[in-house]
Parts: structure tokens; sequence; C-alpha cells
């Protein structure tokens, strides 16, 4: 890879063994940074956050109806809990009818009783009401929180283990969006919005139990009113699908803009891109401001119509039982319970639009993160594992076969059109072509972060796509060119390589590697935390590191992404001499950029359009007068 890649930070992933572990190392950036002026994030993404695959209908559902089921027995005691203290609230009104209309005229008579009894019984509920709150809330925020908890779990075991090929068209700043953004819509839905939509759903229906009782007539006149309140509901939720949707799709565009930026700190601010990334951030920003103005606006509109529709029919009511106990066919005290019903029967209007707008939210959340949990690894665990035959011999090292490999990264555009290519044990072989020749491919194909679009690509003779990940992980590990330091001690880092290696074990690796004398001059030595100041280390001190964190794992087959960015002599020297130890009876494939490192091969292969084009062993292509031979005598000059 001839693009000048920045090393990249540290990422702030903890030491984790997920896939795809074929490397020893973090696979490459998720994605590639071809035509595109350096310090620009990359395009993709900001407008798009559309998802190849959406969710199709019923996914979100099952989804959420995945998620609940564990908690079914808590959810249903949260409903028990939320029944009865509606109950005690409601009561309220009734006791306030039972007063005016039975415990004053008694009071009249010089009876309290009734009186002292309504109180007390007002007290009552007004406690119950309050301790069953505090229970709703207590086993409901459990239910949600432990919800949550599993979904952000999914969404990042899935992504883990999804393949190279969908983490390079999927960013990770859209994984991070799913994970955050649109989870934390989840939570209101089921923290705020359900609470909400229990209350005001029980609340209508004990409110018109009770106001039919009253009176049935005019109970059924306001009953009769929540079929326009529906229609306007359903409206309103209809109107606003996709103005929530795109709300979702604006705030994972200014998360992916944010952290892919902050990512490419390092050629944003040496190609002094601020100024047209501020601009891009701000346009992203203000669609999101938008997205969320429109929402505000709908919700306005929805509460307006609820309000207008909810106070028309109270003040009809008002009007028609004025007339009724003018008549003397209503009794005082129930006109004045059915008014203060009435009120609260119509006051979560408001409650029921957050509820609207936490679910349209929630809704469009869910779709989202059910499209990326839709999706399945490129490279699927064997129906039918097959074993790798038992090691011939001392050395580790395994024949390699790529089979009549074809390859394409998008349909019609093959890149490699018909490999044929056979590593014998324990060689090594040195990839070398112009930029865009295949080299990385065919890098990639014998990690299996792809599988080929035809042919086949052999272990000791068995496909790759037959090796259980573990056995494929043991046997082929890719050293990527970012030297990539998880957070952690320097002795962890090493140990990704063979999490059960001991303490001596990974000294014994860096010491053989070259590495030990700088690790032991760190501040704490090995358990120097790379994160941590002082544990800052050079590039070519972390390609130590990788070589020794590689020569622990131990596989059969290395494959070396050698890195472009120079090291000063002495650097180089060290990273030579690792190289040869590591490379030591493995079969090795080293895709190189440095003509120092195509010395300490055995083999050649110049590749060029995606073929082998040139393959002898160095000196004898050096010898010729191939394009090796050229390309060689050009950099032998340019050292002179
Ligand atoms: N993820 C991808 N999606 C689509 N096309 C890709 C992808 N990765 C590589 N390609 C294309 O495949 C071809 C071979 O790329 P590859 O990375 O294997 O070349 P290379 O020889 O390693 O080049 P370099 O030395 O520049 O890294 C190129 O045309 C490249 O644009």
């Amino acid at each position: 890879m001839t693009t000048v890649t920045e090393p990249p930070e540290e990422d702030g992933s903890a030491l984790a063994d997920g896939r795809p572990a074929q490397t020893v190392q973090a696979p490459e950036a998720p994605h590639r940074e071809p035509a595109r002026s350096p310090g620009t994030p990359p395009p993709a993404a900001p407008d798009d956050d559309t998802d190849e695959h959406p969710s199709p209908p019923g996914v979100s559902r099952a989804l959420l109806g995945s998620l609940l089921r564990p908690h079914k027995w808590r959810t249903a005691l949260a409903m028990g809990v939320i029944l009865l203290q509606q109950a005690a609230v409601l009561a309220g009104p009734l006791l306030v009818a039972f007063a005016i209309d039975r415990a004053i005229p008694a009071l009249r008579r010089d009876d309290s009783g009734p009186l002292i009894a309504v109180v007390c019984v007002y007290i009552v509920c007004a406690l119950a009401s309050g301790l069953l709150q505090a229970l709703f809330i207590r086993v409901s925020a459990r239910v949600s929180q432990d919800v949550l908890l599993d979904l952000r779990g999914r969404i990042f075991r899935h992504a883990q283990a999804l393949s190279l090929d969908f983490h390079e068209r999927y960013t990770s700043g859209r994984i991070i969006a799913r994970a955050t953004s649109d989870v934390d819509a989840l939570r209101e839905l089921l923290s705020e919005g359900l609470e909400e939509l229990i209350q005001v759903a029980l609340s209508a229906v004990y409110i018109s139990v009770v106001l039919l009782a009253l009176d049935w007539e005019l109970g059924a006149a306001a009953a009769a009113s929540f079929v326009p309140l529906y229609f306007i509901a359903r409206s309103f939720r209809r109107r606003t699908r996709e103005v929530y949707r795109r709300t979702r799709t604006a705030v994972a565009s200014v998360i992916v803009r944010f952290t892919e930026t902050m990512n490419g700190i390092r050629p944003v601010q040496a190609f002094r891109r601020e100024e047209a990334n501020d601009k891009e951030f701000h346009r992203l920003n203000s669609a999101y401001r938008r997205a969320n103005g429109d929402s505000a606006l709908e919700m306005a509109r929805f509460v307006v119509s609820a309000r207008t529709m909810a106070n028309a029919v109270i003040a009809a009511i008002l009007v028609w039982g004025a007339y009724r106990v003018a008549d003397g066919g209503l009794e005082l005290g129930v006109m004045a319970a059915f008014v203060l019903y009435l009120r609260r029967l119509y006051d979560p209007v408001d409650r029921l639009g957050m509820f609207l707008n936490s679910y349209q939210s929630a809704a469009a959340a869910l779709d989202k993160i059910a499209a990326l949990l839709a999706n399945r690894p490129a490279v699927p665990e064997p129906r039918q594992p097959v074993p790798l035959p038992a090691p011939q011999g001392e050395e580790p090292g395994r024949e390699v076969v790529f089979d009549g490999v074809r390859f394409a990264y998008r349909e019609g555009v093959e890149v490699l059109p018909r490999f044929d290519l056979k590593i014998p044990a324990g060689q090594t072989v040195a990839v070398v072509g112009a930029t865009g020749a295949g080299k990385s491919t065919l890098a990639k194909l014998l990690v299996r972060f792809y599988d080929p679009t035809g042919g086949r690509v052999r272990l000791d003779g068995v496909d790759l796509r037959d090796l259980e990940t573990p056995e494929l992980r043991r046997g082929v590990v890719m050293v990527t060119q970012e030297s990539f330091l998880f957070s952690g001690t320097v002795a962890e880092n090493i140990a990704v390589g063979r999490p059960d290696a001991t303490r001596e074990q990974v000294e014994e690796a860096a010491r053989a590697i070259g590495a030990f004398d700088f690790i032991a001059a760190l501040p704490e030595g090995f358990d120097t935390d790379v994160r941590k100041r002082g544990g800052r280390i050079s590039a070519g001190q972390r390609q130590l590191v990788a070589f020794a964190r590689a020569l622990l794992a131990d596989p059969a087959v290395l494959i070396l992404d050698e890195a472009t960015s120079s090291l000063d002599i002495p650097g180089e020297r060290a990273v030579q001499r690792a190289m040869h130890t590591v490379l030591a009876g493995r079969t090795a494939v080293i895709v190189a950029h440095r003509l120092s490192t195509v010395e300490i091969a055995d083999r050649v292969l110049v590749m060029d359009a995606g073929r082998i084009v040139e393959d002898g062993r160095p000196a004898e292509l050096i010898g010729g007068t191939g394009r090796f031979a050229t390309l060689h005598r050009a950099w032998r000059d340019s050292l002179v």
C-alpha cells in the first residue's frame, strides 16, 4: 500500500478477543482512503446513513420482543403496580363527590363520621399512590436498564463479529451512533415514554368507567371523544415517521463526522482542513437541527389539535350538564366530579404527545439498530469444520495454495481475475508491485477477511472456509502496517498473541525480537500503560511490540503488511533483525514496500493488475532484465 497513512493513535478499545482475530493487531483501519485529499474525513455516510439492508417490517418488533421477553415477569409486576397506583390516584375525585353529596349533608346533621372516613381514605390513597409510584419507577428502571445493557452488548458483539467487508462500508462512526444516540432514544421510550403511556391509557380507561358509572349519558359522550383523538394521534404518527427517521440519520451523520475528524486530527491539522471541516460540520449540524425542529413542529401541531378538541368536548359537556343540573336530573356533586374527571381525562394529552414523540424516535432508532443487527458476516463459520492435518516436522510453517482464485470487492470489477500460487511450507515470499496491483487483497484473502468469489485458498490442503475461526486464528496471523496498540500494559499488548502466555514467555518473546531493553527502560517496564504519559512509544518500537506479539502467537503463516512510514537507519535495522526472528521456520507473505525487505525473502512475486508478472529468487530477478530488476536498480542508485 503506497498511500502514506498516518499511524493511527491507539484506539481506546479494551483488550478483547473478538473476531476477526486472525490479526494479532487490529484489522486495518475500517476504510481505505483512496482518492481524497489528505485530512478530509472519508466522504462515506454523512448524508447517506441509509442501511443497505433496511430492516424488513416486523424485524424491529421482533427485536423489541426478544429484548423484553427475559423480563416478562418484572414487566408484569410493573404493570400490576401501576394499575394499583392509578386506582389510588383516581379515587380522589370520587372521594370529593362523596364528600360533597354525602359527608357534608351528614355533617349538617352533626354526623362527622363520613367526613372523617373520607379524609382517612383520601390520605391512605395519597400515600399508597406515592409508594406504588416509587415501586413502579424502581422495577421499570431495572427492566429498561437491563434491556439497554443487553442491546448495547448485542450491538458491540455483532459489530465486532462482522467481517471487514461490512466495516469498510458501514464506518465506525455509524456504529457508535447506533450504540449511543439510537440506544438513548430507546432508553427515553422505556424509562419515560412507556410510563407516560401506561398512565395515560390506564387513567383513560379508569376515568371512562367512572364517568359512565356516574352518569352514563355524559360518560358515553366523553368516551366518544376518544375517536377523534385516536385519529389525530394516528395522523401524527404517520406524518412524523419520515421526520423521525431523518432525525436519526442526521444525528448519526453528526457523530460520524465528529469521530472521523477527531480520528484523523493529525492530517486535518497538517493540511489545514479545519475551516472546510467546520463548514461541513455546520451543514450536518444544521440538518440535525432542522430535523429536530420539524419534529417539534409536528408535536406542537398535535398538541394544539388534541387540546382544542378536548376543550370543545369539556365546554359541550359543561353546557349539557348545567342544563341537567338545572332540570334536577343531575346532582351538583356528580357534576363537579364529572368536570374534575374530564380535566384529568384530557390533561394527559400533552403527555400523550410526549409519548408519541419518544415512541416515534425510538421506533426509528430501533429500525436502524435492527438493520445493523440483520447484517450477517460475509465470512461465515463452516457448517462442517475440517481440522488442519498434524504439522509435518519441527517447523511451524504450512503450505499455502491459491487455487484459481478470483476476487471482486464490487460486482463486475475483478481485482484478482484468476490467481494461482503455491507457497511451500516455510517459504518467505515478498510481494511487490505498483499501487493498486492487488497485494493487500492477496493478504486479506489469506487471512480470510474476505472469501474469494471463485476458486479457493488452501492451508495444508484445507480450504480456509472449512476452518473454524479459532483454528484459522492460530494458523494465520497478520501484522498490519499500523502497529496497533490496545489500551492496557505493554505486556498485555504482547500477550494479545497468546492470552494464556506467562510473563516469562512474554518477556522471552520481547527479548528474541530485541524489544526487551527499551520496554524495560519504560517507567513501569512491561507494566507501563501504553496510553499513559511515558508509555508512548515510537513507530519502530510499536513494530517491535507487534513482532513480539506475532512471535508469541506462533502461527504457521505470517502475513506482514509492511509499514511505509520510514524508520531511521538503526530503527530499520532493529525491525529487520526482528523480522528475521519472527519469520524463521514459518510460511510468510510480506507485502513489501522497502526493497531492503525483499532481500530477506526466498522468493519475490511482482504483481500487476491482479496477476503475477514475475516470480523468482531475489538474486535471479535482480540479475535479470524484468521490472523488478529496473525497480531495484533505481532503488540502489537512490542510495548512492
Ligand atoms: N475495500 C475495497 N473496496 C473496493 N475496492 C477496493 C477495496 N480495497 C481495495 N480495492 C481495490 O482493489 C484493487 C487492489 O487493491 P489492493 O489494496 O490490493 O492493492 P495494493 O497492491 O495493496 O495497493 P497499495 O500498495 O497501494 O496498497 C485496487 O484497485 C483498489 O482500489
